[in-house]
């Protein structure tokens, strides 16, 4: 792969010089891309033909690499269609492409399926005895290499796993976009591909709550019987807890999704008790807190502000460790009955990286039709968006003032 390094300052259409002697830079394009038309003999701008492939500038190179790990069925798409709702716009899959793609476009953000990386296709699955949760079954040096490639600013055909049929469709296109998320079963497994990552995210869903959303989408949507359901959760544990499971001590946020404890014995998985669960220490995400930053607090706001049915609603804040990583953890446990009360709840939180007072309520209110919108997991999946937001807007002023500070030396 031609990697090149452009030494002007970039702003649109000024010239540039590249290190790469068999291309020639002309400019930039409107997103700040590099054009090259090809060198040789005769070539020049006019003759020269475009180079179809863009190069970010070494100094613009801007894509952000999210990872986001969970096991099937766990709210991946869910909280992928709240984050990409932070950035605006909607999210679809490529224009003209593979109606099964399983890649998500938007202005600002690319979502791609880990499953894509599947190197079995079913019946290869089926033949060798192994589930898609196991490594064996997925190309790992090809994910990181076009991970890699694509935070580096260079397009990459990426394979297609086709859900519909079972099958490796052709590759489709994938240009690197500002943002990019890595939603499937092993984001973090690979140690490259995890060094890859500026930000990662486990959503840790119990068994009991994971059987429970699964009866509710298989059985009520897609007509699975109870005990299929019951058998496909066992047919994959030991893979689960032998490869997915694992990656949780690599995340800088976990959401951690369990029954409640405001009622005892509680097993429906319609009451949830919600804990997000930040990282200390890291350059560009600091945790959220309640009230008072490192402290330990219980809060129940039901009362005069906050309306509350049965069982109630009850927060906790405080430091821990996780895989002996310092932590803060932010817990909620029952659901809100009035959406547009949070805002309440919202004032009490400080670090939430909104951009003006009442954000989370108001992108909570945007989408109250979402699974989760009345609790924890609502709400902390949309202030992790916020989050991601933040951080992806200081790595780009980082970026942006790394030449100035260079040529200043
Ligand atoms: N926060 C939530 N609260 C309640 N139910 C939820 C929540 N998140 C997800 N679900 C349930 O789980 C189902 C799967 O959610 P979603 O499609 O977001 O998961 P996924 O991880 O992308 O699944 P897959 O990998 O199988 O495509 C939803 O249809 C819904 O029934
Ligand atoms: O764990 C999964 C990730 O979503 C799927 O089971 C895996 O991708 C295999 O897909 P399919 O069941 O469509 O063959």
């Amino acid at each position: 792969m031609a990697v090149c390094t452009v030494y002007t300052t970039p702003s649109l259409h000024s010239p540039c010089s590249v290190s790469n002697p068999t291309k020639t830079c002309f400019g930039f394009n409107q997103r700040q891309q590099v054009i090259f038309y090809t060198s040789g003999r005769g070539s020049s701008r006019r003759g020269g033909k475009k180079y179809s492939e863009t190069f970010y500038c070494s100094a613009e190179a801007k894509t952000v690499v999210i990872g986001l790990a969970a096991d099937s069925g766990c709210g991946k798409s869910t909280f992928m269609r709240r984050l990409t709702s932070v950035f605006g716009g909607a999210a679809e899959p490529p224009k003209g492409g593979n109606p099964d793609s399983n890649t998500l476009i938007s202005d600002t953000t690319t979502v791609i399926c880990l499953d894509d990386f599947h190197s079995l296709d079913r019946t290869g699955r089926k033949e060798k005895g192994v589930t898609a949760l196991d490594p064996r079954a997925n190309n790992f040096d090809l994910m990181y290499e076009q991970v890699k490639a694509l935070k580096e600013g260079v397009a990459v055909e990426k394979p297609i796993y086709n859900h519909v049929t079972g099958l490796l469709d052709p590759p489709e296109l994938i240009q690197p976009p500002r943002i990019l998320v890595i939603e499937g079963l092993h984001p973090m497994y690979d140690p490259r591909v995890r060094d890859l990552l500026d930000f990662s995210i486990y959503l840790d869903i119990s068994n009991e709550v994971k059987f429970a959303w699964k009866i509710q989408r298989d059985m009520a949507e897609r007509g699975h019987s109870l005990e299929s359901i019951k058998a496909s959760i066992e047919a994959r544990k030991p893979d689960f807890d032998a490869y997915i499971d694992p990656q949780k001590q690599y995340a800088d946020a976990v959401i951690e999704v369990l029954p409640t404890q405001l009622i005892p014995g509680d097993n429906e998985g319609t009451v949830l008790r919600v804990r997000l669960i930040m990282k200390e220490g890291l350059k560009y995400f600091s945790p959220v807190y309640l009230f008072d930053e490192g402290s330990t607090i219980s809060w129940i706001p039901c009362g005069r502000k906050l309306t509350c049915s049965y069982p109630g609603i009850k927060f906790f804040y405080g430091p821990d460790t996780y895989f002996s990583h310092e932590v803060s953890i932010l817990e909620m446990d029952g659901q809100f009955d009035r959406l547009d009360e949070l805002i309440y709840v919202e004032s009490h939180l400080s670090n939430i990286s909104t951009k003006f007072y009442g954000e989370v309520t108001q992108q909570m209110l945007k989408h109250a039709d979402f699974p989760g919108s009345n609790n924890g997991t609502g709400l902390f999946q949309t202030i992790i968006g916020l989050k991601i937001r933040d951080l992806y807007e200081q790595i780009l002023a980082q970026k942006a003032a790394a030449p100035a500070e260079a040529a200043k030396v």
